[in-house]
């Protein structure tokens, strides 16, 4: 295992809270993670707990076997073989290209160093830009660059600090596909902090979801979708809205007993894989998560839905509506479904799994 923290706890002296709390993960050799969350929920200091800029007050970090961090040890950040990239760039203006990634080689023989540098700019696709100056490439060269230079030393890890955030939104999106192929013809082990969730997305094999200092889970993206392992993950990842519902199993015609299934404000959804049995929470009531996918437009329905509000997003609809019991759902709909305000449409639950939480109190 390449990267493994335990428990770790980081407190700035004065501050009532440890901004990182308790928290433990694993990153194989070769694999990206991300660490995403609202803004001083403490992913940055996790990242800089890691790189050696913050010490620990509990816990450890380990990176291939060997122990870097813990309450009474500490590796200063030069000694932990890893690479960094700063949302800034931070290129030296007065070298070039060349220079900037020969950086951190200097150890390294001439031909050896000349080779690495090479190399580097090659992977990032500036092959042709070692004579020029930083001032003369674009935000995104610029952050290649960077990256070259991260990587040319071939670190252990490579740690990368909110590394897109200076750039406009549609290069973000394109160096973000192009930094994940990067990494991965490395073969480089890679943890950054984003506050983008589908940069994570594009990014990480795995994404890590902090709140307050917590970790409330580590896991591959469709997973943290798809199976939030706690109301805060599943408020914080993609849309949607909890709805009440309660567990039941009844008997069918033979009296044998069927699958449990749950009641809500939009019938009785069955045939659901992973329905909570009867018991499982207090009076059989929870609160049942309701993507926006989960409920699709279906003309000729009898559950019936009022438009709220609309937000076109190109190829859909993300329409806000209503039950006649008051009950307010997201549906994202192709954007070809075009409703007014206050119209009622035929909408109908399309969700195969159910993932339930205990009522809110
Ligand atoms: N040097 C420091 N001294 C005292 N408190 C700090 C220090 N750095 C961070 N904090 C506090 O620790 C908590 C976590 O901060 P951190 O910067 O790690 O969060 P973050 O998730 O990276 O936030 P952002 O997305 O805004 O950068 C916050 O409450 C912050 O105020």
């Amino acid at each position: 295992m390449n990267l493994q923290l335990q428990d770790v706890e980081v407190r700035y002296t004065g501050q009532a809270r440890p901004a990182v709390d308790a928290v433990g993960f694993e990153l194989a050799p070769g694999e990206i993670g991300a660490l995403i969350g609202p803004s001083g929920c403490g992913k940055t200091s996790l990242l800089r707990a890691v790189a050696g800029l913050e010490r620990l007050s509990a816990g450890s970090i380990h990176l291939h076997g060997q122990a870097l961090s813990s309450a009474h040890q500490h590796v200063a950040p030069e000694k932990r073989r890893m690479g960094m990239v700063f949302q800034d760039y931070a290129l030296f203006p007065h070298m070039s290209v060349a220079q900037n990634v020969a950086f951190g080689l200097q150890h390294l023989p001439a031909a050896e160093r000349e080779r690495r540098v090479q190399t580097a700019l090659d992977r990032v696709g500036l092959a042709q830009a070692g004579a020029r100056a930083p001032h003369e490439l674009s935000g995104g060269q610029q952050q290649r660059v960077a990256l070259a230079r991260a990587l040319a030393p071939e670190p252990q890890l490579l740690l990368l600090d909110e590394p897109f955030s200076n750039l406009d939104v549609d290069l973000r999106e394109r160096l973000a596909y192009e930094v994940r192929d990067i990494l991965k013809a490395a073969g480089a082990t890679a943890l950054f902090v984003t506050h983008d969730q589908m940069e994570a997305f594009a990014i990480a094999d795995h994404v890590g979801v902090m709140n307050q200092g917590r970790l409330h889970q580590w896991d591959a993206p469709y997973q943290l979708y798809h199976r939030p392992a706690t109301r805060f993950v599943a408020d914080f990842i993609g849309k949607g809205v909890f709805v009440p519902a309660r567990v039941v199993r009844d008997v069918n015609a033979q009296g044998q007993p069927r699958a449990a299934h749950l009641l809500t404000a939009l019938g009785v959804l069955d045939a659901l894989d992973d329905c909570p049995l009867p018991g499982a929470y207090a009076n059989d009531e929870c609160d049942l998560l309701l993507r926006a996918d989960d409920v699709v437009h279906a003309p000729d329905s009898p559950l019936r839905a009022q438009v709220l509000r609309k937000a076109f997003r190109g190829a859909d609809h993300l329409y806000t509506l209503a039950l006649a019991d008051g009950t307010q759902l997201l549906a994202q709909v192709p954007s070809h479904v075009d409703h007014a305000l206050g119209d009622w449409m035929g909408i109908a639950p399309a969700l195969r799994h159910a993932v339930t939480f205990a009522r809110d109190a």
